[in-house]
């Protein structure tokens, strides 16, 4: 399992060490109308806004939102956070390192212990208050980034609720009837997170580099920020690799595992991974959002019938982590019913340096 490897300072590597070079698939492999193909944009503010993420969650599983009502200022805010955070000396975050069985602090991708190759990037995941950690980082100034976190959390998870009410709503389940632990109010208000702050350096060698590889999250869905370079990418089926371009303003919305579950299969969990920048260096932050503790995430009833079998069994979300963070991209095979499944991604095909076994 994990191994502890301290962290390389990046900005003192002029060549690409071989420890990080990645064995890329070349473009060729799939045809040039990856090129034709982008992401839907929705308008929260569209009267037809849960037909559009219906149809967005069920062909892509993947779709960028804008005029989502989240203030600008706090974009500002958490990226020069973030950014005061990853300027850090080495020696100073690694105070804040995750430990080997924690979920906060500083570190590696958490799934890297699963490929033969390092990526190139640098990460901070907070679960519950970042203070502990911060108060390490900066002792005399962790309380306005601890301020900054909480307040972005907050809207974060305002709009998380909003989204779920318009993905399920677009599948015929209404939050305050068909959900009970979306509460009374259906503001979702029991649900849990975690944040993701992840840093790319710019990299000497970015055609052979990987900054975060392949995967699919865990959540039942997902709230990306990026800053204004661009890196991110999803799996098209059939298609190949498609570029998610930064807009300013905009939000990336992904499909996690247990949406996937929660529908059914009706939508997919989406293939991502994160390519990294000869001069600039690339931010993103990532709102991993998830049911609290106790409930347990099975196929709707609504979209269970006669010809339509329940394709999973039920999962809370830390038995899926827990799940995930041994079998990694055959999570979903562990949590399946026992009814075969059509059609699903094979993550290997799409990750060469993926380790075996
Ligand atoms: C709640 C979580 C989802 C996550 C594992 C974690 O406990 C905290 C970090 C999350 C993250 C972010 C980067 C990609 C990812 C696959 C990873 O390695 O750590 C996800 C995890 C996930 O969604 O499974
Ligand atoms: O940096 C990105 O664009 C992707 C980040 C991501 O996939 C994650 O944090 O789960
Ligand atoms: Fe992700």
């Amino acid at each position: 399992m994990p191994s502890i490897r301290p962290h390389p300072d990046f900005t003192s590597l002029r060549e690409l060490p071989d420890s990080y070079a990645w064995n890329h698939q070349p473009d060729s492999d799939y045809p040039s109308s990856a090129d034709a193909e982008s992401v839907p944009i929705i308008d929260l503010t569209d009267p037809n806004a849960v037909q559009a993420i219906g149809h967005a969650c069920k062909t892509w599983g993947v779709f960028q939102v804008i005029n989502h009502g989240v203030p600008t200022h706090l974009f500002d805010m958490v990226e020069s956070t973030s950014r005061d955070l990853f300027s850090l000396p080495v020696n100073q975050k690694l105070k804040a390192a995750r430990s080997p069985d924690g979920i906060s602090g500083y570190g590696f991708a958490r799934i890297s212990s699963f490929f033969s190759k390092l990526m190139w990037s640098e990460g901070f995941t907070i679960v519950g208050s970042p203070q502990e950690h911060f108060r390490q980082l900066w002792p005399h100034n962790y309380i306005n980034h601890c301020d900054v976190i909480k307040e972005y959390k907050q809207e974060m998870k305002k709009l998380a609720g909003r989204l779920m009410c318009l993905m399920l709503g677009s599948l015929g389940i209404t939050a305050e009837q068909d959900i009970k632990w979306a509460g009374p109010k259906a503001d979702f208000n029991e649900a849990s997170a975690a944040l993701q702050l992840n840093y790319y350096p710019a990299c000497p060698d970015p055609d052979r580099a990987m900054g975060l590889a392949a995967h699919t999250d865990s959540t039942l869905l997902t709230i990306l920020y990026q800053n204004n370079t661009s890196g991110l990418q999803v799996l098209r089926e059939g298609v190949g690799w498609i570029k998610v371009p930064p807009i300013p303003d905009a939000l990336v919305i992904n499909i996690g595992d247990l949406m996937h579950i929660l529908s059914n299969a009706s939508f997919p969990s989406v293939l991502h991974r994160a390519m990294v920048n000869r001069t600039c260096h690339r931010l993103s932050i990532a709102y991993l959002y998830g049911p609290s503790s106790s409930v347990k995430i099975s196929p709707h009833p609504k979209l269970v019938g006669p010809s339509q079998p329940p394709l999973y069994r039920p999962v809370t979300w830390n038995e899926y982590l827990d799940t995930k963070a041994k079998h990694f991209n055959k999570a979903l095979s562990w949590v399946r019913a026992c009814v075969p499944l059509k059609g699903m991604v094979d993550v290997n095909e799409h990750n060469n340096s993926l380790k075996v076994g």
